[in-house]
């Protein structure tokens, strides 16, 4: 079966065309554009021009955010695509990328299913407990307030990896997952499901991420809309795009890659940038934990989790109180367990796409009755 997958980061469109019989990349286009610009259309329709469409037999959407009514993969109609045009102010940076990606796929593509692959899904099974903020109940109940938990198709990928390179069903595992990227969340794993994560009611709270602040004191945004500092507008842009590792460097970069060169070459405000964020992962990890009574490994993906041993390696040796150790293998030729001691620690590239096919492949499916 060959699947189109269409992953709209916040300021990228990652689109694959995978045969799932033997889980290979046929065709891809990494394109450096928001999928809502008229650039993404042309270079995905360049990607279409090398296939014939009627090769495809369907199409895989990741959706960052299900809201309360998605929560798994589902072959969308029109009543869905309005639903998630309902979604957009829950994250901003995403949604509007998928409802135009459905919009251009689906009428490119008409006569194939279009599968709506929900990064919330995974965490679907969060309990009571984990999921509720101490807020009050009113709020909660006519607003929805939540956690939801993100990065769930990457999660899912890496779970079933760790379960390949341990040896062990992905039901009996206990894992914590840190996914590092653009945007960066990490998850404890019991038994194969997840039970903590993050990431919240959006995409901003939980980690240091590249451009984004994660969680920072709810008492001092107040502060600064209070004492008028900063409009609505500015605090938010602020919040998601001039923060993180961008943010803590000065404006010198939201990419780790340069950050440790630049740490290498003695720049103290790239150094500060990676130091915070490996402490608030560290930090972020060790909190999930509370959640497990066992840790069987340690999972590192995303951009930054496979190509940036430095990050790796900081994190690992800085967690010794859940049993992990320094001293990780650097070579990143192919996933694998890269500790030598202690509790294992794993490096697993990041395969949203074949997970997101995996996924539209189940569900395009027509159901049995
Ligand atoms: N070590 C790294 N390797 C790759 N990308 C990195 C690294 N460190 C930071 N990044 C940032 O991560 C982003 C890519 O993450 P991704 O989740 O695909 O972005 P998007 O927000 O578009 O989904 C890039 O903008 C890049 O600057
Ligand atoms: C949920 C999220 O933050 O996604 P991304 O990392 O692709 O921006
Ligand atoms: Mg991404």
């Amino acid at each position: 079966m060959l699947i189109l997958t269409v992953n709209p980061g916040s300021s990228s469109l990652r689109a694959h065309l995978v045969d799932t019989t033997d889980h290979r990349v046929v065709d891809a286009a990494e394109i450096g554009h928001p999928a809502d610009s008229d650039e993404a259309r042309k270079e995905l329709r360049e990607l279409l021009d090398r296939m014939p469409t009627d090769a495809i037999s369907a199409v895989g959407h990741r959706l960052v955010h299900g809201g309360p009514e998605l929560t798994e993969a589902v072959a969308v109609d029109n009543e869905l695509c309005e639903k998630v045009r309902g979604l957009t102010s829950l994250a901003p940076l995403h949604v509007p990328n998928t409802v135009a990606l459905l919009d251009f796929l689906r009428t490119e593509i008409p006569e194939r299913p279009h599968v709506l692959c929900p990064d919330t899904a995974f965490h679907h099974g969060l309990s009571e407990v984990a999921r509720t903020y101490a807020l009050p109940r009113q709020w909660r109940d006519d607003w929805g307030l939540r956690r939801y938990g993100f990065h769930g198709i990457s999660f899912a990928w890496a779970l079933l990896r760790a379960s390949e390179l341990l040896g062990k069903p992905a039901e009996s595992l206990n894992l914590l997952i840190a996914h590092l990227s653009g945007g960066s969340s990490v998850c404890a794993v019991r038994g194969g499901r997840s039970v903590d994560t993050s990431m919240g009611f959006t995409p901003l709270e939980g980690l240091a991420m590249a451009k984004r602040s994660g969680t920072v004191d709810p008492g001092m945004l107040v502060w600064l809309l209070r004492e008028q500092k900063l409009t609505l507008e500015e605090l938010e842009h602020g919040l998601q795009h001039e923060s993180g590792l961008l943010g803590l460097s000065g404006g010198l970069s939201e990419d780790t890659r340069e950050l440790v060169r630049a740490a290498r070459d003695g720049n103290d405000r790239a150094q500060l940038a990676l130091d915070v964020f490996t402490h608030r992962t560290r930090r972020e990890l060790a909190g999930v934990a509370a959640s497990l009574d066992r840790i069987d490994g340690l999972v590192l993906t995303g951009d930054i989790g496979w190509d940036q041993p430095e990050v790796a390696e900081d994190i690992a040796a800085g967690l010794g109180v859940l049993g992990f150790r320094g001293g990780l293998d650097t070579a990143r030729e192919e996933d694998a367990v890269i500790s030598r001691g202690g509790v294992p620690v794993l490096t697993v590239q990041s395969r949203e796409e074949l997970q997101l096919a995996m996924e539209t492949a189940r569900a395009a499916q027509p159901k049995r009755t």
